[in-house]
């Protein structure tokens, strides 16, 4: 058996949904058989909304771990604590509580937050995000079973740190010349100091003027030499460092787009753009930070060496006092890493009452809520302003310890480099190039210092973007294309059940069994929340269905390209997407010469063609990004157009035409009914004129189909159909 680790290692979560995972993660480190985070979300089922306590409890039992998930107060919590649990947080966030200190009377909590690092917190700090202004708090107790020591994570991720520096081949002989300048640049910053020396030892003290000409002369030289060199490590830098990060973007860019479509289901905006500063982030580290660095460790290295060759005393008193200094600063940082967890708090905090007014203002307006919102939002930045300058003081506190050592490392090196000249051991010139030398090992110190600090950084940057390339791809190569022979064939659904969240006790489509005949129209009817859109998105390969069977023909749905579905496809979903760009590039999309002829037979089919001609700029004119110019109904239509433009071999609409008034939407269903002509088409709609003519009709409820027949045959029966749709047969 293995032993605990009695400890726990921090595990940072990769992105906001994260925290759940995470929190499971340093447990399962503590208890000795670790899980890594990518590993472990996956077993807690996250989604949009990131995970549930249950979606937690799901994957401790998976790994063998028994759960208790309660609430209580806190005493409760303070007697009994006794192993890491993990606690609801904020009631939105989850963390593992390590540990509680009681020192003289004063209970501390000691947490480790996947989203900041390892904090403690006072009992007033620690009760108001666990509590939340209630009386009780949830946490979850774990503890392992003998299951949880045999297990294996089977986690296929790997280190990808090789990949990424792969990236840097393709520039070998660049990163040479950048390495050789560095050299040379160390080189010329070395021979200042003796330059100096020599300065006052040779050309000053003996009045040789023609010596002190030659010295200053070479001090030109180098430090045009220097110059130089800079100039061209400079450019080489950028050079590597865009063609790098237009490399590292794209190839991550490329992944992404080969991703299911159903990652994306539980990552949103905000992951996906901290992911491209991730990118950046690691560039950085490869280039411009390490290079500084390799570069600053050179010269502190060599500047040590001469300082050595100046005197034993002299380097040990400059260690000794920069380690000091380093110490009284990490010490600092460490204080301050409490009052910056309660900065995050009140900034987040801020920013979601900033996102709210913005969001919420016609609301606010309307119900006359402003005031109560404007002082709340007073309250926040009194919180914000009150830990602003706590952090202040210790920032400050960090500063004046760390410039006092630094200057009492200047002075105590001048002291004794000063006694060795009065005692003529040194020169006057050895003298000045001490103090130039230590002037001079400030910066690269630290630089130093901030790269172990971003080091961090950039590898869970890294871990982030690991966790994206090791994801599998949609398309396999093995997946068999569409025959564009045989298509459009019959698709069929056998006894399929899906639910988005395993952990769910509801389905969301029940044995759902059914035949779309090739050449025909097929209608989805049901109440909102029935599982219209699901069964689409299942027929688009969006999800593969939990059990049961979808063919196209006679080809299973999970061996078929999902592109070559799609390509075949037109589709327009409810929350379709205008691009930033001209109507014709919006409704050919990838054709990059758009088919006029086609083009105009789309926008008349979609009752557009009288609005497009009234432009000035036609078809060319822009329509803004998410199609902020144009009215829902034109939206709606414009996307249409695009799903026809294409003329493809099936057609599925997701509530395409519920934002057209009735005569546009009548003329268009008249048009589309032409256009459907020999294509398999899936309309969903609410709307009796848009599936009246269907070929047959689909009735879901809750989930299960309940009837299917055609409009007669259904209004016939009286049942859910007739009940769906009665109000608009004036009946
Ligand atoms: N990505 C998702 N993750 C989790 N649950 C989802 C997701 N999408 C939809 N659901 C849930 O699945 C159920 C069916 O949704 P669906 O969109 O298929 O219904 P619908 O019949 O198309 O509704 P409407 O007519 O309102 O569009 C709903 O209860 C919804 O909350």
């Amino acid at each position: 058996m293995i032993g605990y680790k009695n400890r726990i290692k921090l595990v940072r979560q990769h992105d906001l949904m994260d925290c759940g995972p995470a929190s499971l993660s340093m447990v399962t480190y503590f208890y000795g058989n670790k899980f890594p985070l990518h590993y472990l979300r996956e077993l807690c089922q996250i989604g949009k909304d990131g995970v549930s306590m249950s979606g937690i409890i799901h994957a401790a039992k998976k790994i063998g771990m028994e759960t208790y998930s309660t609430r209580l107060n806190l005493d409760l919590l303070v007697k009994k604590f006794t192993k890491p649990c993990i606690l609801y947080w904020n009631k939105n966030h989850f963390l593992v509580l390590e540990s509680i200190s009681n020192k003289g009377g004063n209970v501390n909590f000691h947490i480790a937050d996947p989203a900041h690092g390892k904090v403690v917190l006072s009992e007033k700090d620690f009760k108001e995000p666990w509590l939340k202004g209630g009386q009780s708090g949830v946490a979850l107790f774990l503890s392992p079973t003998h299951d949880f020591f045999l297990k294996k994570n089977n986690s296929n991720v790997k280190n990808h740190f090789k990949t990424i520096v792969n990236f840097l081949k393709p520039y070998k002989k660049k990163i040479l010349v950048l390495s050789f300048l560095i050299l040379l640049g160390s080189a010329f910053s070395v021979t200042l100091p003796f330059l100096t020396e020599a300065l006052i030892d040779y050309g000053v003290t003996p009045k040789n003027l023609n010596y002190i000409s030659l010295i200053l002369l070479a001090q030109l030289f180098v430090f045009i030499g220097i110059m130089t060199i800079n100039i061209l490590r400079n450019w080489f830098t950028l050079i590597i460092g865009t063609k790098l990060s237009v490399d590292i973007v794209y190839s991550y860019l490329d992944k992404v787009l080969k991703l299911p479509l159903s990652f994306f289901d539980t990552k949103n905006s905000g992951d996906f753009n901290q992911r491209i500063q991730d990118n950046i982030k690691v560039e950085r580290f490869l280039t411009s930070d390490s290079i500084l660095t390799v570069f600053s460790a050179l010269l502190l290295l060599v500047y040590s060496g001469i300082l050595f060759h100046y005197g034993t005393s002299l380097f040990l008193t400059y260690i000794g006092l920069t380690l000091v200094s380093v110490y009284w600063s990490y010490y600092w940082l460490k204080k301050r890493e409490v009052i910056d967890y309660k900065i995050f708090l009140a900034r987040s905090e801020n920013q979601e009452a900033i996102y709210e007014f913005y969001n919420g203002i016609r609301e606010m307006k309307l119900n006359q809520y402003e005031s109560y919102k404007k002082n709340q939002w007073v309250e926040l930045q009194n919180n914000l302003l009150q830990a602003n300058i706590k952090s202040l003081k210790i920032e400050q506190f960090q500063s004046i310890g760390f410039t006092f050592f630094n200057q009492l490392k200047n002075i105590l090196v001048t002291f004794l480099a000063a006694n060795y000249v009065v005692k003529d051991i040194m020169t006057l010139g050895a003298l000045l190039s001490v103090s130039y030398i230590i002037g001079q090992m400030n910066s690269p110190v630290h630089q130093l210092l901030s790269f172990f600090r971003s080091q961090q950084d950039a590898f869970l940057s890294f871990n982030r973007l690991s966790e994206v390339y090791t994801q599998e791809n949609e398309e396999k190569e093995s997946d068999k294309k569409l025959d564009p022979e045989k298509t459009p064939v019959d698709i069929k659904i056998q006894n399929v059940n899906f639910k988005y969240n395993v952990l769910s006790h509801k389905y969301i489509l029940q044995d759902i069994d059914l035949t779309i005949p090739r050449g025909k129209i097929t209608a989805i009817v049901g109440h909102s929340g029935s599982g219209k859109t699901t069964l689409m998105k299942l027929l688009l390969k969006f999800f593969p269905p939990l059990s049961g069977k979808i063919f196209y023909g006679l080809d299973e749905i999970n061996g078929l390209s999902s592109q070559s579905i799609r390509e075949n496809s037109g589709i327009v979903m409810q929350d379709g997407y205008i691009f930033n760009d001209t109507i014709e590039r919006n409704i050919a999309l990838k054709d990059k010469i758009v088919d006029k002829e086609k083009l105009e037979k789309a926008l008349g089919a979609v009752n557009l063609l009288g609005f497009v001609n009234s432009l000035a700029l036609k078809e060319h004119t822009k329509i803004g990004s998410g199609g902020n110019d144009l009215s829902g109904g034109q939206k709606q239509r414009i996307l249409i157009a695009r799903a026809i433009y294409k003329n493809p071999k099936y057609i599925f609409l997701d509530e395409a035409t519920s934002a057209l008034d009735a005569t546009n939407e009548k003329e268009v269903h008249n048009n589309l009914q032409k256009l459907f002509k020999d294509k398999t088409v899936v309309i969903i709609a609410h709307r009796l004129s848009t599936v009246q003519n269907a070929d047959q009709i689909i009735v879901l409820s809750e989930g299960k189909m309940v009837e299917q027949g055609t409009h007669t045959e259904l209004i016939d029966k009286k049942e859910f159909y007739y009940t769906l749709v009665k109000d608009q047969l004036n009946i």
